[in-house]
C-alpha cells in the first residue's frame, strides 16, 4: 500500500497554501459566535482562486467541522474539491474522525488521506495526528511520535515541515495556551534527531503567528471563520478578516511564507458571546 504521496512539479518554487479550522456544521446556515462559518469558509476559498497565487496543493489542518456530523465533512469535501488541487489533511480537537475519515474518503480525485508528503525529491511534509478525543488540548501519542522519528530518520536529507492541529509555542493567551500540545518534550526531543526542520505548522490558535521556539520556526494561521485577540489573558475574539496562508519552497531549503485574509471582512463575530 502506498504511504507516500510523491509530488513532482516543474515549478519552482513549489508552491501551496494551508487552510485551517473552518468549523463547518451540519446546518449551512448555523453561526459560532456570529459567524456563519459555511459562508465565511465559501469567501475564502472564492478568494483563493481569485489570486495570481499558483498554488499546487493544499493542507487542511483540522477542526474542519464543529458539531459531529458528517455534513460538515460533505460540505468541505465539496467545496475545496473546487479548488482542484491535492488536499491533505489531519483532524483537529473539535473533528470527528469516524465521519472525518469516510466522508473525506469519498473523494479521492482531490483529497488525499495519506500524511506524507514528498516534493521533488527535496522537502518532505509530515502531517501528525494530536487529538485527543472529547478535549481542547493536543497529545502526540507514541505511534505519533514513532512515525515522526521514522520519517525523519528514513529522509535525513529533505528539508521537512512538520505540521499538527495543536500549537506548541505559548500565545501570551492563558486562556488558549492551556488547550495547546501537552508533550512537546517529547515532540521536541524526536525533532532533535535532525538537522534540516524548517518550520511547524499548525491551526488550532485561530491567529497569525511567525515565532521562533527552541529554535524552530513556527507558523500559525487565521481561521477561516472566526479569529481569536492575541495576548489576552480570557477570551476574546478580534475583528480581523478570515484567512489562509502561502507557502513557496525552494531547491536550497527556503522557505517563504506570508498570511492573506479577505480583503474585504463582510463576517464580523458577535463580541458578547465569551467561549464555545
Ligand atoms: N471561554 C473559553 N475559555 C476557554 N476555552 C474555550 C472558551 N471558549 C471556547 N474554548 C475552547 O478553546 C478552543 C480553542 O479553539 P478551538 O477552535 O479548538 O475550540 C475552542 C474551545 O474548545
Ligand atoms: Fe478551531
Amino acid at each position: 500500500m502506498r504511504t507516500t504521496f510523491l509530488h513532482h512539479s516543474d515549478k519552482l518554487p513549489v508552491r501551496f497554501i494551508q487552510v485551517t479550522d473552518p468549523h463547518l456544521f451540519a446546518d449551512k446556515k448555523a453561526e459560532l459566535l456570529g459567524i456563519n462559518t459555511f459562508d465565511s469558509f465559501k469567501a475564502v476559498l472564492s478568494e483563493i482562486q481569485q489570486t495570481p497565487f499558483t498554488f499546487e496543493f493544499v493542507l487542511a489542518t483540522g477542526d474542519l467541522t464543529q458539531d459531529n456530523n458528517p455534513e460538515g465533512y460533505r460540505y468541505f469535501s465539496e467545496e475545496i474539491s473546487q479548488l482542484q488541487k491535492p488536499v491533505f489533511w489531519i483532524p483537529g480537537n473539535h473533528d470527528y474522525q469516524p465521519h472525518m475519515v469516510e466522508t473525506l474518503n469519498r473523494y479521492p480525485e482531490f483529497i488525499s488521506p495519506l500524511k506524507h508528503i514528498i516534493v521533488n525529491n527535496n522537502w518532505q511534509i509530515l502531517m501528525l495526528d494530536s487529538q485527543v478525543l472529547n478535549v481542547p488540548h493536543g497529545y502526540l501519542n507514541q505511534y505519533q511520535l514513532d512515525w515522526l522519528i521514522a520519517k525523519i530518520e528514513q529522509y535525513p536529507d529533505l528539508y521537512t515541515l512538520v505540521v499538527l492541529h495543536h500549537h506548541i509555542a505559548p500565545t501570551r493567551s492563558a486562556w488558549l495556551d492551556q488547550h495547546n500540545l501537552r508533550n512537546t518534550s517529547e515532540f521536541l526531543s524526536c525533532l532533535q534527531q535532525h538537522c534540516h526542520i524548517k518550520a511547524i505548522i499548525s491551526g488550532h490558535i485561530h491567529q497569525e503567528m511567525d515565532t521562533l521556539w527552541n529554535n524552530y520556526r513556527i507558523l500559525t494561521t487565521p481561521s477561516t471563520c472566526i479569529q481569536f485577540k492575541s495576548d489576552s489573558y480570557h477570551f476574546n475574539l478580534d475583528i480581523l478578516p478570515p484567512g489562509w496562508r502561502e507557502f513557496e519552497l525552494y531547491p536550497d531549503g527556503s522557505l517563504i511564507t506570508q498570511v492573506k485574509r479577505l480583503k474585504h471582512n463582510l463576517f464580523v463575530p458577535d463580541f458578547n458571546i465569551s467561549g464555545y
